[in-house]
């Protein structure tokens, strides 16, 4: 079951953390510790010192080490169980990581002399994981007393290239040299894995042979750091144990049982330039770095789940790539030195193995093979190293098995193939990176464009954004609400009907929701058409007011301006009157004036000449009697003349005068009839006026009950649907309650809250509606009630102007009545003083004849 579960899902890599004890060196130099460990919690806790802060940087891990744990300790604890899976057939492979000098060849390989192996085969103290693991194999193969055979492969990976550490042969620079340009190449064995061609297997058959290997080994990379000047820091070494079981099922088939532990001492982890690579070496160090740092990235990949893990980068990951992964079980011992001096190093190296703490593999088990199928690949295999044989003796090429030159061949084809098809496809790619290019730059184009359009979207969409934030507020407040309904409700929720008649319940009430929006969306649409009507009607009565104000602006300006010329024509018309009667009277003056002077003149001339008939009174009395008849006749004459001149002025003035007073009471007729006809023509147009007020009022009036009458229609019609609303709703909520998930409870409030909105707007636009026509009327009755006082007002002082005008023309033609009878009666007067003159005169000069005669006599 367990084991299904765990194929299914995966096993994660197993990371296990060890810190050395501090070296000779590290000790004299009382080098401060930074790593401690603790075992029980499986954390390691690494202190730092950052800007004089001391931080403590922890990391947990499935085992932990100290520096005091013994190669026992760690062996029994971690890789026990580890080997057991192997003897069960599964592979595994235990990797040691960690910088230069932390331990990882102790850990894997241990001090291992065969001097000091204890009694008994024990092994030594400080023997690693491979001398262990070895014994742990025979004896456990040994106590099981079954068939088996274990073999050992030991290869070295250095600078991506593959060295057979068990190969025996001469240990001379000239044939290393040799040696290492034919270094071991990597081939698919055909069956999805990869091996390494030409690699020594070596058959161990008891566990004490394990050290002259592992010497064996040693010896030839110590060998060739000396020789070759390599560093076996920069290395890579693995391990690998294969063991085969012989195991019987009841029918008496004989079973192979096959497990393969590899055991990879890693290269150290610290990076080129602390390494000390240099000139020469950089190639070196590059090739080894990316050897580890392929491992980092397909470990990476494998963290991340990415669909490409680059196992085929480096020769490491090709070699192990079932162990990152794959089907094999994998254990991590990350190593780390507890000093201040590789802190760093330290913390790369716990970052490096807490993140492939998430690698998971599918560990399966191998097959069984069975024993004659093992023989039959054995006889292959021999068949196939007879060849290489054969091919080695005669030097006549590498030998290749039919099957693999057959596979080879048709695997090459298909290259070729592949390539010329790569080729075509490469030519489409370019046509089609040409063609995306162009559309790449008028996509640059239309994007400028498009960029300024964003700015504006993003304005608004920030407005809206803010919009959006209120909103939510409201919605989080309402979601509150809603959850406490919930509460209540469900509180109140009895047990429910079954989960069937709910659904068909919840569809019907759905599509009667649907329907009910169907009928709404209607009843919202008579709202609006109702209230395009409503506006239609105000703006024609708008236009038709416009219209009536405007004529009655036309009236009045044009009544006004005949106000203006009839008073124009009275002002002329008395202006005209008073002219001529001026100069009627310049001209009478005149008159007079000069008639008196005649009588002035004539009176002293008659004074002079009686002085003269005085002065010679004795010498021509008879002339002077005659003179003197003849010049009372001439004066009498000339009085006579006189007189008659002076009536006939007189009676000119008279005439002039009673012409002139006829004229005036003529104007004055015309003047009133004038003033009469005005006054009747602005009578009229005050009434028409008056009534035109009154039309409007009366308009207002209507449309102001049309408006309430819309109003009140409206407000019934929105009051009946929200209550039908309000009904249907409750009763839809109540049934939908009883069954509710919570797709209804959204589609209820969201239902609500887009009619509440609605009716809200409707409300606020027949609100508004209302307030906008209850505006505009009261403004018009204001607008008509002013025009009306004005009107009033006018007319009141139009009337008391022409009053004020025909007493003021009475009293001036009184004026004139009065001034015309001064005249006359001065005119009269001037005249009866003239006839008494006349009669004096005459008298004076009778008087004067008949005293002359006596005189005379
Ligand atoms: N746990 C330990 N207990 C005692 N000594 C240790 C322990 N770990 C390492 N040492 C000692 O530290 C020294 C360096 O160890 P080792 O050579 O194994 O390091 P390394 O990581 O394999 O270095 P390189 O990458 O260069 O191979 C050795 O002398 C070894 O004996």
């Amino acid at each position: 079951m367990s084991g299904r579960h765990e194929r299914e899902k995966g096993v994660n890599v197993q990371v296990l953390l060890r810190c050395r004890p501090f070296s000779e060196d590290e000790l004299r130099n009382n080098a401060p510790q930074v790593v401690t460990c603790n075992e029980f919690q499986r954390e390691v806790a690494v202190s730092q010192n950052i800007a004089g802060k001391h931080i403590d940087r922890v990391f947990t891990f499935d085992k932990v080490f100290g520096p005091t744990a013994q190669q026992k300790d760690l062996y029994e604890q971690a890789v026990v169980p580890i080997v057991n899976e192997v003897l069960e057939g599964f592979n595994c492979t235990i990797f040691a990581y960690g910088q230069t000098g932390t331990g990882k060849t102790y850990t894997m390989e241990g001090e291992c002399k065969r001097g000091k192996a204890g009694h008994n085969g024990e092994l030594p103290a400080d023997a690693g994981v491979i001398p262990r693991a070895v014994q742990q194999i025979f004896d456990t193969l040994e106590g099981q007393n079954a068939e088996y055979s274990v073999k050992v492969t030991f290869l070295e990976l250095y600078n991506e290239e593959i060295t057979d550490l068990l190969a025996p042969e001469e240990i001379s620079k000239v044939v290393l040299e040799e040696k290492q340009k034919k270094t071991l190449p990597l081939m698919e064995d055909g069956k999805g894995g990869v091996l390494v061609r030409g690699l020594e297997e070596e058959i161990v058959t008891s566990s004490s042979e394990i050290f002259t290997l592992l010497e064996r080994g040693s010896a030839k990379r110590r060998t060739a750091e000396t020789l070759l000047n390599k560093q076996s820091s920069r290395s890579h070494s693995l391990f690998s144990i294969t063991i085969h079981i012989k195991e019987a099922t009841p029918e008496g088939e004989e079973l192979i049982k096959c497990g393969k532990l590899n055991l990879v001492d890693l290269a150290g982890s610290e990076n080129i330039s602390r390494s000390g690579a240099r000139d020469g070496r950089a190639r070196e160090a590059g090739e080894i770095n990316k050897s580890l740092l392929t491992l980092g990235r397909v470990i990476s990949a494998l963290v991340e789940h990415l669909g490409h893990v680059p196992y085929r980068d480096s020769k490491l990951t090709r070699l192990l790539r079932d162990s990152l992964g794959g089907r094999t079980k994998t254990c991590i011992i990350a190593t780390v030195s507890p000093a201040v001096h590789c802190l760093e190093e330290t913390l790369s190296t716990l970052d490096y193995a807490h993140r492939a703490k998430h690698i998971k593999n599918k560990p399966e088990v191998n097959q069984k093979m069975m024993k004659s199928t093992l023989i039959k690949d054995l006889y292959g295999e021999i068949e196939r190293l007879k060849g290489e044989v054969y091919a080695a003796r005669e030097k006549n090429g590498v030998y290749v098995p039919k099957e693999r030159y057959y596979q080879e061949e048709s695997e090459r084809k298909a290259m070729a193939d592949q390539i010329e098809k790569m080729g075509v496809l490469l030519e489409n790619h370019q046509k089609q990176l040409e063609e995306l290019q162009d559309k790449y730059i008028a996509q640059v184009r239309q994007c400028s464009d498009l960029s300024g359009k964003l700015e504006k979207t993003e304005k608004n969409l920030y407005e809206t954004s803010k919009l959006l934030a209120n909103s939510e507020e409201e919605l989080k407040k309402c979601r509150y609400v809603l959850k406490e309904k919930e509460f209540i409700i469900s509180q109140q929720k009895q047990a429910e009907n079954a989960l069937a008649h709910q659904a068909c319940a919840l569809r019907s009430d759905l599509e009667k929701a649907v329907k009910d929006n169907a009928l709404l969306f209607l009843k919202i649409g008579r709202e609006d058409k109702l209230n395009t009507d409503n506006r239609a009607v105000v703006n024609n009565y708008q236009v038709e007011l416009a219209q009536q104000i405007g004529s009655i602006c036309n009236l009045v300006s044009s009544s006004v301006s005949q106000q203006n010329e009839h008073l124009e024509s009275v002002e002329k018309l008395c202006r005209s009157f008073t002219d001529t009667h001026q100069k009627a009277i310049s001209d009478m003056k005149k008159k007079v004036t000069a008639a008196r002077t005649l009588h002035v003149s004539q009176m002293e001339a008659v004074q002079n000449i009686v002085r003269l008939h005085k002065g010679s009174s004795n010498a021509a009395l008879d002339e002077i009697s005659t003179l003197a008849a003849s010049s009372a006749h001439s004066i009498e004459e000339l009085l006579k003349s006189e007189a008659g001149k002076a009536a006939s002025i007189f009676n000119d003035l008279q005439g002039t005068l009673a012409t002139h007073q006829g004229e005036m009471a003529l104007f004055a007729r015309e003047l009133r009839q004038r003033f009469q006809a005005s006054i009747e023509q602005t009578k009229n147009i005050s009434d028409y006026t008056n009534g035109i007020l009154d039309k409007l009022s009366e308009e207002s009036v209507k449309v102001q009950n049309h408006a309430v009458q819309a109003d009140e229609v409206q407000m019934k019609s929105i009051a009946s649907f929200h209550k039908a609303y309000e009904e249907q709703s409750k009763s839809d909520s109540e049934k939908l309650i009883a069954d509710m998930t919570n797709l209804v409870h959204n589609h209820v409030r969201r239902q609500k809250e887009l009619v509440d909105a609605r009716l809200v707007d409707i409300r606020e636009s027949a609100m508004a509606n209302n307030t906008f026509l209850d505006g505009h009327v009261s403004s018009m009755v204001g607008i008509t009630t002013d025009a009306k006082r004005k009107w009033k007002e006018f007319v009141i002082q139009a009337e008391a102007d022409a009053k004020d005008s025909s007493d003021y023309s009475a009293a001036k033609h009184c004026r004139m009545e009065a001034l015309l009878q001064q005249c006359v009666s001065t005119a009269e007067s001037a005249f009866k003083h003239c006839k008494d003159t006349q009669g004096s005169v005459n008298e004076m000069a009778h008087k004067h004849v008949s005293d002359m005669a006596s005189l005379i006599s």
